[in-house]
């Protein structure tokens, strides 16, 4: 076939595909190969989080699939295949992978997270090559990659995500959609590889293939023979052996062979005892389990140290330096900067023979504390408010209720009078914080959806007006008025904005649960509804909806748990420290609302802290 030189070198060989995919399916035969299918019994059940990037997730996936069709082979079906194709397709969208969804529920949790966004499709390819040595045993290597694609999706009403959802073609698909079917009226633009998409990137497996049979000189099996893969055949042969050890082909196809770290690691193979090796990379991520609070607390002395604003320069301080400015001794203060280099937040410099430490971009951006971005208030409200909290932890479990008393001394009965405005620092401290966190997180819930049709909103608990002023700047035409309680609101001006048009932000004092609340078309709920139990949550929405008339809207920000209650993380651990309050999934929250008469319910998941829903009133 001339169109395709390389897949006609396959002639004669056998073939295998380990999938049962029909897209794969049509996409291969296609172009004219000629293959068998054998669709793969690996269960895709590796753990995620120990893949740094989503696509070596897919390849490793991929990889076992191939492996574990081409070892059932030779024992089950009698012949060794020449070359076995897996392939794994997942969806990325803001740090998560999504394959195929379990339910409609699942799906339109995923088809949600997608709408009005860009996001990535992945398809990790593993092509093993099966040799036989002698009648016993066979070697197999294997060449793998991946494709992406990126993908966009059009905003998508509650109305047509249902109607996708009913239509039943989300089930077997990565990310809920199908792109050549019904899923393709979803999608705005797609850049990168279609097919990669549907499942399989022809073109890249084309190239890929004519890079294994036109080699020149030595044969392709001899350039496949290359260090890593010498380890790859080692690994293979290792398996071989527990089948000849009678492990079954299940327990072998459980057990991954590549590590998150990308390094090919022997896998966990069990003993005949029963006992398990041990595996570096489940444990690696315990170690760093255990060692995270070190991290955390470096990064909180640090910061309250001020460190980070030493080090702005490019030439940055030695260590002698730093520990004079922050008076300090010397050999601890570079044991702090070594262990801030090791976690990414500095760097070393050599300056005419002098080591010297600087930020790294990243701390630049987020560590220094007069940065656009700076976090460092809600670093410092962590380490002097969160850290005692954590330090109780147990006794929160076990007694079910808030460590303040045993963290602070005092009791407390009022989270904000008793334990944030208690005195004028504290209240500083928990409005920098509350200032930091609505900088970064902002500017996604302003521009969550369109909000065109709102004059004017009013921002329940709005604290310095940080987040009414990412909406003003989202929405220009938006008049925006900051409620919060007095003892808040007679701080404000310390966090006004150099630059800002007074008219569009205002500030009035009140209690939203007791005083009158002013006159809106939106309000806005970010990081308030948390706080509070169901009751609480009720009282607030009942009141703004006897205020609120048809068409007014409703826009929540907070970070929604998934609706399996498993993560994220940050929501979960958040949770631990809480005193009353509660974290929810979205569909908790649209319930609360559409129980108050908001309905209409657009969720928009965003990559960074906050999520947000917009809701409108009948
Ligand atoms: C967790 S902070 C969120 C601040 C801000 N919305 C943000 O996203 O950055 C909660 C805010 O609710 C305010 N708040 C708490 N109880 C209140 C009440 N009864 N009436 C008005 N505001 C209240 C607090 O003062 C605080 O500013």
């Amino acid at each position: 076939m001339v169109l395709n030189p390389v897949i006609s070198k396959l002639t004669g060989k056998l073939v295998v595909l380990a999938s049962a995919s029909p897209r794969r399916l049509e996409i291969l035969t296609n172009v004219g190969l000629k293959f068998e299918v054998v669709p793969s019994w690996f269960k895709e059940t590796l753990d995620k989080t120990l893949f740094k990037k989503p696509y070596e997730y897919a390849v490793e996936t991929a990889k076992q699939k191939a492996l574990e069709v081409a070892k059932r082979m030779p024992y089950k079906h009698l012949k060794t295949p020449d070359i076995v194709i897996g392939a794994d397709t997942v969806v990325a969208v803001d740090g998560l992978i999504l394959e195929k969804p379990v339910d409609k529920q699942d799906a339109y949790r995923m088809l949600s997270r997608l709408s009005g966004k860009e996001h990535s499709v992945f398809t990790g390819v593993a092509i093993v090559l099966c040799q036989e040595q002698e009648a016993t045993e066979i070697e197999y290597s294997v060449v793998e990659f991946y494709e992406e694609t990126k993908v966009k999706f059009a905003d998508l009403s509650e109305e047509m995500l249902w109607e996708y959802i009913h239509s039943g073609e989300p089930m077997d698909k990565a990310g809920g959609y199908g792109i050549q079917a019904l899923g393709g009226m979803l999608v705005e633009y797609v850049h990168g590889d279609f097919l990669n998409v549907v499942g399989f990137p022809l073109n890249h497996f084309c190239k890929r293939l004519g890079e294994l049979y036109n080699t020149p000189s030595e044969t392709s099996a001899q350039s496949i023979k290359s260090e890593s893969s010498k380890e790859q055949w080692t690994l293979v042969n290792e398996l071989s052996k527990c089948v000849e050890n009678g492990e079954t082909e299940d327990s072998i196809s459980a057990v991954p062979a590549l590590t998150s770290r990308g390094a090919l690691q022997k896998p966990n193979l069990v003993e005949p005892q029963g006992r398990l090796h041990h595996s570096p990379d489940s444990l690696h991520r315990i170690i760093d389990l255990m060692d995270g609070f070190k991290a955390s607390k470096s990064l909180f002395a640090a910061s309250k140290l001020k460190v980070f604003d030493l080090l702005t320069s490019a030439e940055g301080l030695s260590a002698e330096e730093v520990a004079g400015k922050i008076v300090a001794a010397v050999e601890s203060t570079e044991r702090l900067l070594d262990a801030l280099v090791s976690l990414g937040l500095l760097k070393k410099v050599k300056h005419k023979d002098i080591i010297a430490y600087r930020n790294t971009e990243q701390a630049q951006r987020y560590l220094v504390s007069s940065s656009e971005l700076s976090l460092h208030g809600y670093i410092i409200h962590c380490n002097d408010h969160v850290w005692p909290l954590f330090t109780h932890l147990e006794h929160a479990v076990q007694e079910g209720a808030s460590q303040y008393e045993r963290a602070f001394g005092k009791r407390l009965d009022d989270l904000f009078q008793d334990a944030y405005y208690e005195s004028k620092e504290r209240k500083l401290r928990f409005m920098n914080a509350m200032h930091s966190i609505a900088k970064v997180t902002g500017r996604d819930v302003a521009s969550a959806f369109d909000l065109s049709r709102f004059k004017t909103a009013c921002d329940l608990g709005g604290c310095t007006g940080a987040m009414a002023y990412e909406f003003t700047k989202a929405h220009p035409g938006l008049t925006v008025t900051v409620f919060d309680l007095p003892a808040v609101i007679e701080m404000s001006s310390h966090f006004y904005p150099e630059q800002q048009d007074s008219n569009q932000v205002t500030f009035l004092a009140g209690d939203f649960f007791k005083d009158d609340l002013p006159k809106a078309d939106l309000y806005i709920l970010a990081r308030i509804l948390h706080d509070w139990s169901d009751e609480k949550v009720n009282e607030l929405l009942s009141r703004l909806s006897a205020i609120c008339s048809p068409g007014c809207g409703l826009l929540v920000a907070e970070i929604f748990l998934d609706e399996e209650r498993s993560g994220p993380s940050r929501a979960l651990l958040q949770a631990l420290s809480m005193s009353v309050g509660k974290q929810r999934s979205a569909t908790e929250y649209s319930l609360l609302m559409k129980k108050h008469h908001f309905s209409q319910t657009r969720i928009k998941h965003n990559s960074n802290f906050l999520d947000a829903l917009l809701c409108i009133k009948e």
